[in-house]
């Protein structure tokens, strides 16, 4: 998930009483909704690109070009403009500043006014790109969507992870990449819809929609109490107290309350988390937080994610049809969260990871292939025959399903399990705006790239494909079914990581012999 879940685990294996109570159930709702706003906003800027009346009014020059395109020109470089993806990209970008941010936020105010905040900041945002007559709206609304992005992704999954029963945690933490691309598929119908709209302005009820989550968003806010964990953190135990007792139904909570003030205490007590990253056992987590994110990103997921729809219509599919297809490649990038959530405790992290890694691969070699045979360098495709058009598709889907049970649900589990409490928050910031940063880049240089790389675009992912396999596969070690108390163990077995990571009796005995 965007945030990972980020709480207090017990560190000691614990089953604390208490049930799934309405409480809980309608946190992980807004915990949901935190997840479909964003999933949303990734799926519907290249829709809304690819309509001709949004290009018409917003940005005139790449509607003209299109329009003046002769088959002999490059049909690569059809929407290589600047300004047409900065409408993209800001989001991220104002996602990556209020991510850092947040985490101050939600610290001193608690998580719930963060998640206001988030919700508020969204429905201003969805206003602003409704009603947006010229590009500084536009951008404007993007950027404060993005601050709200920012704000719920770090408070959002906080929140659920300090609120929900600690044994339902990692199958939440999966829900979120779930509910970001059942978000993704709904801008993707929706953009299907509204783009038939006779007047030309289904653009703007494809960006005002965003306002429904962001409305149940700040209604969940308003009447959600603020987290026991948050509420220690602010000195108001007795009421944090009180507030466990109504989260797990049940009065018996006198040990996961101690617990949770200890590991207040312990958290607050490590005064430099960044520090303490960088020092050297914790290296092994500090790696993974950066390339875990970075080579998600670089998996070109993305390219489809925002912009299938300029993507089809570049390999001569029309407006319709494109925006029917990335209608059917966000269906598939739904369905197949679902096989990672049923498959990822039972075959293993590093499995998916691998068969992923080789699907996404053979895909963009196949899609490389189809479209440098039709296209060729200066991308005049003549006449698409019908099967062409059925094998792009195919493969796409294909390479989607591969990222979705893989590096999609992955990329936020694996780093929320590997970190260890004391420098959690810490790494978790790294994690999500290492996300953050080159979802920014890939969604700003796309239409560039794609214009002087043309098919070889396709190249360059599959090239870092082979990379990422090749570090899962030398450097994760699998952390299925391993008790978050004893993941150090992982690191310390590990043939490389060993040398960073010592045991504690390694440790216990150096500590003698400087003492010496
Ligand atoms: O489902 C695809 C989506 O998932 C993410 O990787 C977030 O986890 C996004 O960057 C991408 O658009």
């Amino acid at each position: 998930m965007a945030g990972g879940l980020i709480g207090k685990e017990s560190g000691n294996g614990k089953q604390y009483p208490g049930k799934l109570t309405l409480r809980v159930f309608v946190t992980c709702m807004v915990a949901a909704f935190g997840g479909l706003i964003f999933g949303y906003d990734l799926g519907i800027s290249g829709g809304v690109t690819s309509m001709d009346p949004f290009l018409k009014k917003f940005f005139p020059d790449v509607y003209a070009k299109e329009m003046n395109m002769k088959p002999s020109d490059n049909q690569y470089c059809r929407f290589d403009s600047q300004v047409l993806t900065l409408f993209t990209s800001s989001l991220y970008l104002a996602a990556l500043v209020a991510s850092l941010c947040a985490s101050s936020i939600t610290r001193i105010f608690g998580r719930r006014l963060t998640m206001l905040s988030g919700g508020i900041l969204f429905l201003v945002g969805a206003g602003f790109n409704a009603f947006a007559e010229k590009v500084w709206m536009l951008i404007v609304g993007r950027m404060l969507l993005g601050f709200g992005i920012g704000c719920a992704n770090q408070s959002v999954p906080i929140y659920v992870s300090e609120v929900a029963p600690y044994k339902y945690r990692g199958a939440l933490n999966m829900m979120f990449q779930l509910a970001i691309t059942i978000g993704i598929f709904v801008a993707n119908v929706l953009n299907y819809f509204f783009a038939k709209m006779k007047n030309g302005e289904g653009w703007r009820y494809s960006l005002g929609f965003a306002a429904v989550p962001a409305v149940m968003i700040v209604i969940g806010a308003i009447f959600l109490p603020d987290s026991p964990s948050s509420l220690i953190e602010r000195g108001k135990d007795e009421k944090a107290k009180q507030e466990l007792i109504k989260i797990r139904g049940t009065s018996d909570v006198e040990e996961e309350f101690k617990d949770l003030v200890e590991a207040s205490e312990s958290s607050m007590a490590v005064k430099h988390p960044w520090a303490t990253l960088l020092k050297r056992h914790y290296r092994p987590q500090l790696v993974m937080a950066i390339a875990i994110p970075f080579f998600q990103q670089l998996t070109g997921m993305n390219v489809i994610t925002f912009y299938a729809p300029v993507l089809f219509r570049t390999i001569g599919f029309g407006s319709n049809a494109s925006l029917m297809s990335s209608m059917i490649t966000g269906g598939f990038n739904a369905l197949a969260t679902f096989v990672s959530i049923f498959t990822v405790d039972k075959v293993g992290r590093r499995k998916l990871f691998l068969e992923g890694g080789a699907q996404m691969f053979i895909c963009q070699i196949v899609i490389t292939a189809a479209i440098a045979s039709k296209f060729g360098v200066d991308g005049n495709p003549g006449i698409l025959p019908k099967w062409y058009a059925f094998l792009v598709v195919g493969f796409i889907c294909i390479y989607v399903m591969g990222f979705a049970w893989s590096w999609g649900p992955l990329g936020w589990l694996v780093p929320s399990e590997i970190f260890p409490l004391e420098v959690r928050s810490a790494a978790q910031s790294i994690n999500v705006s290492v996300n953050m940063i080159f979802t920014f880049a890939i969604a700003q240089v796309f239409t560039s790239m794609l214009c002087h790389m043309k098919f070889g675009l396709f190249i360059f992912f599959a090239f870092f494909v082979l990379v990422m396999s090749g570090f899962i596969h030398k450097f994760l070690p699998e952390t299925k079914g391993v008790p978050i108390e004893e993941m150090s163990v992982v690191w310390q077995n590990h043939s490389f990581w060993k040398k960073f990571v010592k045991s504690a009796s390694e440790e216990a005995n150096a500590k003698v012999d400087n003492s010496c």
